[in-house]
């Protein structure tokens, strides 16, 4: 294993993989994708790579696979000096975010990350129910999550703050830090043990940019002015990988403003296992948890035992959630539709008489 290779955070099973590839391919990590072009980095730097034509077909097919920032990939180098990105090699993990546009296919944010960081500024206070969507999203993609509440020395009161978000959190660690004065930030770096990969997933103006800034110990990447409310302005289109000196990659993604979920359900019940144990206690098993007669999870919320503010929370997203798989559903079925058609033409064509 290359040391190179390693400190951009290559991992055992990917390791593998590449010895399988043809040695006159170059193993590289996408950092960034944009106009077309991706920035990939290499054992000799980095390098600007645009697709392959197989990799243009499998995009034709499934958009999401291409390339996205955090992808092992393979490059060719050609004698005219292009460099074309081959393939993709299998994610680990992907964050997935459904499409802004209305698609029903989600986009990857990122892929191969080990510890999702959902990044919450401590001031303005945090929005609990913004941070169960993150981790609904950050449970899906099979990195574990952990929420890091920035901008302590912003309030009085971190610790009492930081007991609330927990409540919200359940099987995550939450951490508190801030950018400004180092305090915390130890604990955030230790996610980076053993050249781990950390994408940090937030809102816009979380401080996700001065985080990065503060653990690399430089200013990489630019932070943005601070609006008079206390809110960042919306900029980034950026999203960028960088390699820590002392060890361990960051991605950051841009600030989303909105995230949609897209998701099997499975994000969901780990970010709510609370409210999934319970459900398993209902009298049907198909109970919606809304009207039938001895629902465990209306019984929790007349006891008090489960806040109203998080069970409003869960049904929200549930909801959302339910939306997507339907639009996916559609999708799969127009698909198939199509993919019979011309599979019928095809199969009358043979059947014609040859001249
Ligand atoms: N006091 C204080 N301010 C902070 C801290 N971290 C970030 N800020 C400020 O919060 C604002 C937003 O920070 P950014 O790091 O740009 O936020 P971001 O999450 O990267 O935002 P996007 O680029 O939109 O994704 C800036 O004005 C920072 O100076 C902190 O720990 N303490
Ligand atoms: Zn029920």
């Amino acid at each position: 294993m290359s040391a190179t290779l390693q400190a951009l955070g290559l991992d055992a099973s990917t390791a593998e993989f590449l010895q399988s590839v043809p040695e006159e391919l170059v193993p590289g990590r996408v950092a960034r994708v944009d106009k077309g072009l991706a920035t990939v980095f290499t054992e000799d730097g980095p390098v600007r790579a645009s697709w392959s034509s197989s990799l243009l077909a499998e995009i034709a097919a499934d958009p999401q696979a291409g390339p996205c920032t955090g992808d092992w990939v393979v490059l060719r180098f050609w004698p005219d000096d292009r460099i074309t990105l081959e393939s993709v090699l299998p994610r680990r993990t992907t964050i997935v975010r459904a499409e802004v546009g209305g698609s029903s296919r989600g986009q990857v944010l990122a892929a191969n990350v080990d510890v999702i960081a959902i990044v919450v500024g401590l001031h303005p206070e945090p929005n609990i129910g913004r941070i169960e969507r993150f981790l609904a999203l950050a449970w899906e993609s099979g990195a574990r999550p952990v929420v890091v509440l920035t901008k302590a020395d912003l309030v009085g009161d971190a610790d009492a703050l930081a007991e609330d978000v927990a409540l919200a959190a359940p099987g995550a660690d939450v951490l508190v830090c801030s950018a400004t004065t180092g305090v915390g930030l130890d604990d955030v770096r230790a996610l980076l043990d053993g050249d781990a990969t950390l994408a940090l997933l937030g809102s816009s103006g979380a401080g996700k940019s001065s985080l990065v800034n503060a653990l690399a110990g430089v200013e990489l990447l630019d932070v943005q002015e601070i609006r008079e409310d206390g809110k960042g302005r919306h900029t980034s289109v950026r999203r960028e990988l960088i390699v820590l000196p002392a060890g361990g990659v960051v991605i950051d993604t841009p600030g989303l403003r909105g995230i949609g979920l897209q998701e099997s359900g499975e994000g969901l019940a780990a970010a709510f296992p609370d409210i999934t144990a319970l459900a398993a206690e209902c009298k049907f098993k198909d109970c919606s948890h809304v009207m039938e007669p001895d629902c465990a999870v209306r019984a929790a919320l007349e006891d008090g035992s489960l806040p109203y503010r998080r069970y409003e929370s869960w049904v929200k997203l549930r909801r959302e959630a339910a939306y997507m798989a339907r639009r996916a559903d559609v999708r799969l079925r127009a698909q198939a539709k199509k993919d019979w058609a011309r599979a019928s033409k095809s199969y009358r064509k043979d059947l014609k008489p040859r001249p």
